[in-house]
């Protein structure tokens, strides 16, 4: 066919950072510390829900409700009223989608028009560029950066917005503001006096916040997760996306349940998407999500809850990469939160002749040859930024330390090794 197949809001977008590396990963049979799941299982009571969700009559194998599973949204509704400090209604407030991806692309193109522009903070969620592309938008991007003259840059929470640049990126075109806290890449967990700085503007510009909380369970060193949400006046312009199954709660990305929550006004714009496109999450696996946050709702705030062990245990892990990274002449940012940790590159000299790669950022070149070369995986830094700030931050890989502790300690012995033979 000689005519152009492909739609224009597609341009562009077509390379995937975490698909690109993890093939490569593959290929390689590298250590994976690029992508971000965790390589052990979900916990005994949800895969026993799963289970008992799959043998519990024809019911739970076909359509059930489709904003979200009737039981689901209810627990979900009376779990984060307690949370957010408002009564939120289930039926209107809560639509539950296949994953934080879909709630994602709902939410973008049901808010965003051609023209709209939406404010990214980076480092960013690598999708956020794309999804506000296909719905026709303009991304203006602003970066989070190391505090001025904190020294060696040590934690995510040295990474701050800067008021005034903050201010300075909001227009009569803008329609929306996209934040992730705890943040993928950089582990950055926003506090209350920068979530009221992004509120204040939100509320005198008219903005809707799109706040992605998909690892809000996941926080460290007694470091407290705040929502937008519940800031004054800020529900009515808050979506707020979260994950049933990934980081945040039962470390299952295969049961891919995600959740959009905010007022009913919002929200029936991205049930219109959603009955358009995907229309329906596997009932068997919301009626799984349901019963193990049931559970986690009778346990909250004691010590048999998964919230409460998946932080500790975590917290090891982080600490033992950062120790490890550290040893071998990497600098880590020590994360508040989430699944990652970023460590600056700048101290290590590596031959990067390859020429497959020479027009990329120096990360990219970087983290190609980790894989092929020393057979581990990370993730570039700079994919997580725009292409006007990309090469300010090009010297930092990304680490994902929620794996087994076998995969850690093959990780630390490849960096070992090669800190060793140099
Ligand atoms: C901030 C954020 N939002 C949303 C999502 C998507 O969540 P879900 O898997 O529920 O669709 C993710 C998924 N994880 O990213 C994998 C990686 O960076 O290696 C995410 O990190």
């Amino acid at each position: 066919m000689s005519r152009k197949l492909h739609a224009r809001r597609i341009e562009g977008i077509d390379k995937n950072t975490c698909v690109e590396f993890s093939q490569l990963a593959a290929d390689y049979k590298a250590v994976n510390l690029g992508q971000g799941f965790p390589d052990f299982s979900p916990p005994h009571f949800i895969q026993e829900a799963f289970c008992k969700a799959l043998n519990g009559g024809f019911s739970k194998h076909q359509y059930t409700r489709a904003f979200g599973h009737p039981n689901l949204v209810k627990i979900l509704a009376k779990f984060f009223s307690r949370i957010v400090g408002r009564e939120i209604d289930p039926m209107e407030d809560i639509l539950v989608s296949v994953g934080a991806y879909q709630a994602l692309f709902c939410t973008f193109q049901a808010l965003i028009d051609e023209g709209d522009e939406v404010i990214i903070v980076e480092p960013f969620f690598d999708c956020y560029q794309p999804v506000v592309m296909m719905a026709g938008g303009t991304a203006i991007y602003v970066p989070l950066k190391p505090r001025e003259g904190c020294g060696p840059v040590l934690s995510s929470a040295d990474w701050v917005l800067s008021p005034e640049e903050l201010a300075s990126k909001f227009s009569p075109r803008t329609k929306a503001i996209v934040i992730n806290t705890p943040n993928n890449p950089l582990g950055k967990v926003y506090q209350q006096e920068e979530l009221q700085m992004i509120a204040d503007l939100c509320i005198k510009h008219d903005v809707i916040c799109i706040s992605d909380e998909v690892y809000e369970w996941l926080t460290y060193d007694g470091t407290k997760h705040v929502k937008i949400a519940s800031l004054p006046g800020m529900w009515e312009h808050t979506v707020t996306l979260g994950d049933l199954c990934l980081a945040s709660l039962f470390s299952s990305a295969c049961l891919n349940v995600g959740w959009a929550m905010g007022p009913g006004h919002i929200l029936k714009h991205l049930k219109t998407v959603h009955q358009n496109s995907v229309y329906h999450c596997a009932t068997a696996a919301q009626e799984a999500v349901a019963v193990g946050f049931q559970r986690e709702y009778d346990v909250f705030g004691s010590e048999e809850s998964y919230f409460h062990q998946l932080p500790i245990q975590l917290h090891e892990k982080r600490l033992r990469l950062a120790d490890c990274l550290k040893s071998v002449g990497l600098k880590p940012v020590l994360p508040q939160g989430g699944y990652f940790m970023i460590a600056d590159i700048s101290n290590l000299n590596v031959d990067l002749t390859d020429p497959s790669t020479k027009d990329a950022p120096y990360d990219y070149r970087f983290v190609k040859w980790l894989i092929k070369e020393k057979g581990l995986a990370t993730i570039p830094v700079s994919a997580f930024y725009s292409p006007e700030h990309k090469h300010e931050f090009q010297k930092y890989i990304r680490f994902c330390f929620v794996k087994e502790d076998s995969t850690l300690q093959a990780a630390e012995d490849i960096l070992r090794q090669w800190s060793d033979s140099k």
